[in-house]
Order: C-alpha cells, then structure tokens, then sequence
C-alpha cells in the first residue's frame, strides 16, 4: 500500500506528461504481484468496488474528528478523501510510524471489496488507523471510487506498456479479453506468451486521420466519404457475443442496446460512426436519415435506456470498415478490398440499423470542393479522405486518411467575464466567456473560449480584462461589456444547462472585433438559427 500511495502522491503534484508516465513505469516494473494489477485496473478506472458511501466517510469523522477543525479543514481541502487524509488523527497508543508496510494494496482490495454497508465506517477507521496520510489518501481514494488523480485510462496503460517494453496498442488489443488484476498481461510484459483474446469480444485501437490543411489529393488515390458528425464506434462479435467500444476503447454496449441486439450473431469487426435517424438540415441530399449530433446527445452516457428513449432517438451505425471477417484479419488489406468486402457484409445486416457510408462521387478534387462547400447536411462535418491502397493501422499514419472540415459558423459576441488560465498560462487572464443579447436586450453567456488568440493577442486581452473589471467574484472578474470577440464554432444546440438555451460546440475566438460597438453583437435569435 505505501508504494501505490506513493505513486498517487506523485501523479498529484507532477504536471508533466513524461514524469507521469515514468512514476507509472517503475512502480509497475518494481511492485509485486498482484498488487501492481490492482493498482493499473484503479488507474485505468477499470477497478469495480461498491463504492463506500461519503456518509460512512461522514460517520467516523463524526466519531474520531474534531468537528470545528473538519468544518475548517474541508473549505479549505475541498476533496473529501484529502481531507480526511489529512487531519486523521493517530491514536496514543501507536507508534509514530503506522504504516509498517504489512497492509499491501491487494489485502485493501480485498477488503474493500467485501464491505457491507453497516461496518464500513468501523472497517474504513481500523484501516485509517494503520496508514500514514498517503496511505490514508490512497485508500480514501479508493473506497469512495474513482482516483482523480488526472490521468487517462490510455496514460496509465502506456505507463505500464512503458515499464516492459511493449507496444500500447498492442496492449490496447487484449486488455478487454483480460480482468483484474491482469496476471496473463504481466506475465506477457516479462517474457511470457501474449494473451489470447480469441473467443473474447475485444477493441482494436482505430485508425485516424491528419488534417487536410492546404494542398489537394489525386481523386485517382483517394476516395472520398462524408465526416459524419457522430460517435466513433467499434463493433465486435465474436463466439455468439457482442460489444460495441467507443473512441477510448469504452464498452458502451449498455447504451446502444438497440444496436448490440441488431448486430447479434455476427462473427467480424467493424468499424462506423453511430448516430441517430432523423432528418437532419439538408440530409436527403447525401444519404441523410441522419439527425445532428443534437440528437445523438440525448443517448450518450446512459446505461439504463428506456424504451422511450430508444423509440425517440433510435440509433443506426454508418460503416466504413471491415477489419476482421470470421478468421480473416483484413487489416493488411487494401483500403478498397476492405471496402469490398465490408458492402458485401453490410447487405446481410438490417438495413435499419446499419448502412454504408457512401463514397462522394467527384470528377477530380475541384470538384469534391465544390461538393464539400456546398454540404448543408447537419450531420456532415467535412469529408474524410482515404488512400485507396491504405492498410488499416492504428492511430495516425501521416498520408493515409486526412480529415477535411467544413468551414467553421462564425458569430459576434461580447466578453463578459474571465478567469485565469492554466499552466504557462496561470498569470493571465486567458479564458473567457462571452454572451449574445436576449429579445429583451439582455447579454446572456453562449460560450467559453480559450484559444484562437496569438501570444500578442493573449496579453491584449490579460490587459484589457485588468483595465476593465467591473467586479471579482472568486477567481472570476466580470469586465465592462464592450469588447466584441468574432467566435468560431463547429455547431450550435438546445441546452437545458444555460439559461440563453444554446450551447456551443467547441468555440474559439477568430478574431478581436475592437472596431465593433456590443450593441451590434450578434442575437441568441440569430444564433438560435444555426441549431443544426
Ligand atoms: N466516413 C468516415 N470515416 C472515418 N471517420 C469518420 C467518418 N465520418 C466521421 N468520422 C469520424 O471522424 C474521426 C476521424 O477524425 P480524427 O482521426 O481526426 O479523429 P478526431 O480526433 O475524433 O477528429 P475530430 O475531433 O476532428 O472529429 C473518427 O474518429 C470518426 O468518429
């Protein structure tokens, strides 16, 4: 336990992407077994507890803190977990040093594991009381579920892929055949046979592509297909079972349950863009039946769909790949005999819930340019470009496949408030919100953006923002609204959340309108207009 709550220690305070991943390594190169399995399942977030409730948490601190130096301690602390770490207090009877280093992280688990409701706040004290505050921390941490630690699932496994030598993708293509705490996988790293995930439903990493910044493509090489605006998804069948993985390598079957059901039986990989019938602006025209992301949104993240929701928002998926067929592994293949084969597939599947992404018919590039300008389509968001001859290879092989995007939305907007950045940018007010007016003449926020600005523009803007604040609440300033902001976006939807009833798909400033008056910034009405 005192060698992952070390780890965690250092995760919190290190910044640094290739510090992470080296504290990562050489605990997961020095940490015995099994515990250093529990410790990657707790960091990729694949570690299942029953989450001990904050109430037990609350129920021994009611008994063993002082109440005033809690109160005190936790505005000032904020995480739960880091409080209690903090001001635990030791019993006089114990020596100086608790954690002897007898309590390893696999026996925690265990425990953790086992806990019934009614003796967690007596268990979780016994345990507190055996651990130094790093312990106490880690184990806090853990009982309550989730680490926060800031690192991704993917961090954590190259951090581990790192400490053997491996390949992260490599990892990445087994680690959904194996469970915590992944004792084949270790084994693999220290010289032993690769886990084989046959008969197993398991994610293999996607290909994806560069953009497409200036330059054209020889249509004779590249074939064109719309950029849907929808999820990346992966469907595997394999022995009977299937399980859709999203972008980070999720399992988010349990979400698209309509669409696990309609893909039953298959034996295949294949890879498309969920989205969600409807007819978005100007679909017929490209294939359609597609509504905006707007609508996508309504299923994500769910785990318990109803019926109502499945009714309304019913999904489909619009392949673009066949990686694997049966026992065929195509992804040697050509891009073009890969396509083959994935309309050949695609015609036996329900043609409500699967159809194959069209490839855009064009003369030479010129014309695809034309094509692509003229795209209304709300649930297009460029075209994909796609080397005729390309294997399919995980992540992104520079000339392969290039993303080319529409042109952004543009709309005028005025500052509002603003907040200080992050890192280099922590002594600058870098990040703003910016609002539009109301029918009744109000500025409602519609956006944060921090970015789209030069270095130059950035400490315009810094200065402005000190030159001009009206009020400070927190770490916020609100600034005298006269600063009109051009904001670029890619879409525009409904929300619920803000109070102006829109919200911005990732906005950024285009450019500093200093010769606009605010009055002549845009209104939500006409924002409201661009909803795709
Ligand atoms: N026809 C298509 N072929 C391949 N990818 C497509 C297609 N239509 C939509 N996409 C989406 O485009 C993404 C490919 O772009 P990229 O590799 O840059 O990923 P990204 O970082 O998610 O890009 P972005 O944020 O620009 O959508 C895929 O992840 C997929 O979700």
């Amino acid at each position: 336990m005192r060698a992952f709550s070390q780890l965690l220690d250092g995760l919190v305070y290190t910044r640094s992407r290739n510090a992470k991943l080296a504290l990562i390594a050489d605990y997961m190169r020095d940490a015995p077994d099994p515990d250093r399995g529990w410790a990657l399942a707790a960091l990729t977030g694949d570690l299942s507890l029953p989450a001990v409730k904050s109430a037990a948490i609350h129920a021994i601190v009611d008994e063993r803190v002082d109440p005033m130096l809690f109160r005190m301690s936790r505005d000032y602390v904020g995480d739960l977990a880091e409080t209690v770490a903090l001001i635990w207090p030791k019993r006089i009877d114990q020596p100086a040093e608790i954690d002897d280093g007898s309590l390893t992280l696999s026996a925690v688990i265990d425990r953790l594991s086992k806990l019934g409701r009614a003796e967690a706040p007596a268990a979780l004290g016994e345990m507190l009381d055996h651990l130094d505050a790093s312990g106490r921390f880690a184990l806090l941490k853990l009982a309550t579920g989730g680490l926060r630690v800031g690192i991704s699932a993917r961090l954590a496994k190259t951090g581990f892929a790192q400490a053997f030598g491996l390949d992260v993708d490599a990892v990445e293509e087994v680690w959904h055949a194996l469970r915590p705490p992944y004792a084949e996988l270790f084994a693999w790293g220290q010289g032993g046979e690769r886990p084989d995930p046959r008969g197993t439903p398991f994610f293999r990493p996607f290909m994806l592509a560069h953009p497409l910044e200036e330059g054209t493509v020889d249509l004779a090489d590249y074939a064109a297909e719309w950029k849907w605006d929808g999820i990346r998804v992966q469907i595997v069948g394999t022995g009977g079972d299937v399980r859709l993985y999203s972008r980070a390598g999720d399992d988010i079957t349990a979400t698209f349950p309509d669409i696990a059901a309609a893909a039953q039986g298959i034996d295949a990989v294949l890879d498309g863009e969920m989205l969600v019938r409807g007819e978005a602006q100007g679909a017929a025209e490209h294939g359609g039946s597609a509504a905006s992301f707007n609508a996508l949104q309504q299923r994500l993240g769910r785990k318990n769909v109803s019926a109502r929701m499945l009714a309304d928002y019913p999904a489909f998926v619009r392949l673009y790949d066949l990686l694997i067929e049966g026992e065929d592994d195509l992804r040697e293949q050509a891009w073009e005999a890969r396509r083959a084969r994935l309309e050949a597939f695609a015609a036996r599947l329900d043609a409500d819930r699967f159809d194959v992404s069209a490839v855009i018919g064009a003369r030479d590039f010129e014309d695809l340019a034309e094509t692509r300008a003229g795209a209304r389509d709300a649930a297009i968001e460029g075209v994909m470009l796609k080397r005729r001859d390309s294997p399919y290879v995980a992540g992104r092989r520079t000339g392969l496949w290039y993303k080319w995007k529409r042109d952004p939305l543009t709309i005028d907007g005025v500052m509002m408030y603003a907040q200080r950045g992050h890192g280099k940018r922590s002594s600058f007010y870098s990040d703003y919100t910016f609002g539009c007016w109301s029918d009744e003449g109000e500025l409602l926020p519609v956006a944060k953006a921090y970015s789209g600005f030069t270095d130059e523009e950035l400490k315009w803007l810094d200065s402005f923002v000190r030159n001009n604040t009206l009020n400070r609440f927190g770490p916020v300033r609100e600034v005298e609204k006269k600063l009109v902001v051009e904001l670029a976006f890619d879409s525009v939807h409904d929300s619920k959340r803000h109070k102006s009833g829109v919200a911005m798909r990732f906005p950024r400033i285009a450019r500093i309108r200093r010769d606009k008056p605010p009055e002549e910034a845009d209104t939500i009405a006409t924002l409201r207009k661009l909803i795709s």
